[in-house]
């Protein structure tokens, strides 16, 4: 069981709708004041802006590096909020600790490679900074919750995620597509764990930023944390997805906010008729299933009798094609049924195949 803060303990002021925003660079102080006094107007509680940036390839600009740590001093007069910058190896983390920085966020370049978390977590061994921790660019669960145990470990309780989404190469729509179920199976290995959305590096373009903030509050995430720039076109890195301060206001005033039922119990009753009928429902869903691997041990064991293979190709097509169309016209959608079908195949080849190497006397085949 990990030991977290609460990311409204942390004591920055921090709500649980946490807006935090700024560049994705700091490319001069004039920058950062110019974009610090354009977002007085939006209930920023959190600065960003990158100080050391992480390059698919060199030649980019990399971040002003050390010298720009001070600049977020400006960011923090002209809106009265904690600043964050992203750390990826301990001179980062020193620098930072040294400037005064209030969060530190691990980038997913970085999540995904455990010899540099851990780097990290040494260099944090002994402070109680808050450290946001961005998903890994592979959908990788335990490699996101490695991170968050890593940092525990060394003592840092004040923690929180961000999905920035993941690197798929067949993804058209997105610069990183949105796994929404993450942080939904994240947030239940780690209570009381705040997991905020960076629709920024979801999106890749500012087109559909407001969108994509939307589902992540739909879909129950914590925050959002947005690029802003005031002049986006011309910053120095990520202009197509960065808006400025008073798109920013836009967005966050077109955003629906949306409650949790347990807060409300003369709801919970209301829906309490509909879930009386869900439970009773799954009781009888289950009931087949265990029903029909009644019935595929019979079928292993006629397997292992007649030494027939687990897998039988043509006979599984016919069972995706045919239940994925019956399921289609049940308005299930073909996503679902392929994922179901998947495990339900998956189960049941791995229980036959267990059978083969079972010596007990064939009974019923
Ligand atoms: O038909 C079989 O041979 C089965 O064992 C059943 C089943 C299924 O789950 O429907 C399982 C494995 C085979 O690859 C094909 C189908």
């Amino acid at each position: 069981m990990m030991n977290i803060i609460d990311i409204k303990d942390w004591g920055l002021g921090l709500s649980e709708h946490v807006l935090i925003a700024g560049p994705c660079s700091a490319e001069s102080p004039q920058q950062i004041e110019t974009i610090a006094k354009g977002l007085k107007e939006s209930p920023v509680e959190l600065f960003r802006a990158g100080v050391w940036k992480p390059r698919t390839r060199p030649g980019s600009f990399e971040g002003v590096g050390v010298e720009a740590l001070e600049w977020l001093q400006i960011a923090k007069d002209i809106l009265d909020v904690p600043v964050t910058v992203e750390v990826a190896k301990t001179e980062h983390v020193e620098a930072a600790l040294k400037a005064g920085v209030d969060v530190l966020w691990i980038g997913a370049r970085t999540t995904v490679n455990p010899f540099s978390v851990q780097e990290i977590c040494e260099a944090l061994r002994g402070t109680d900074i808050p450290v946001m921790v961005k998903n890994p660019i592979n959908p990788d669960l335990q490699l996101w919750l490695g991170a968050f145990e890593r940092l525990n470990k060394v003592g840092i309780k004040k923690v929180a995620g961000i999905h920035r989404g993941f690197s798929d190469p067949y993804e058209k729509r997105y610069r990183n597509k949105p796994e929404w179920s993450l942080p939904i199976h994240l947030k239940r290995m780690i209570p009381g764990l705040s997991v905020i959305c960076d629709p920024s590096h979801i999106c890749g373009a500012r087109e559909i930023i407001g969108a994509v903030s939307q589902r992540a509050i739909n879909f129950g995430l914590d925050g959002l944390m947005i690029e802003t720039h005031h002049d986006p076109d011309n910053a120095w890195s990520d202009a197509k997805q960065q808006i400025t301060p008073q798109a920013l206001k836009i967005i966050y005033e077109s955003l629906i906010f949306r409650e949790n039922v347990d807060e409300h119990p003369e709801m919970l009753n209301e829906l309490d008729q509909f879930r009386q009928k869900i439970d009773l429902l799954d009781t009888q869903l289950l009931e087949l299933f265990a029903e029909r691997f009644k019935v595929i041990e019979q079928v292993g064991d006629y397997k292992r009798e007649h030494n027939l293979a687990v897998y039988q190709p043509s006979r599984w097509e016919e069972v995706m094609e045919s239940r994925i169309q019956d399921g289609l016209r049940k308005n299930l959608t073909e996503k679902f049924m392929k994922s179901l079908l998947f495990a339900i195949h998956e189960e049941s080849v791995k229980k036959q195949e267990a059978q083969l190497k079972e010596t007990r006397p064939l009974t019923n085949a």
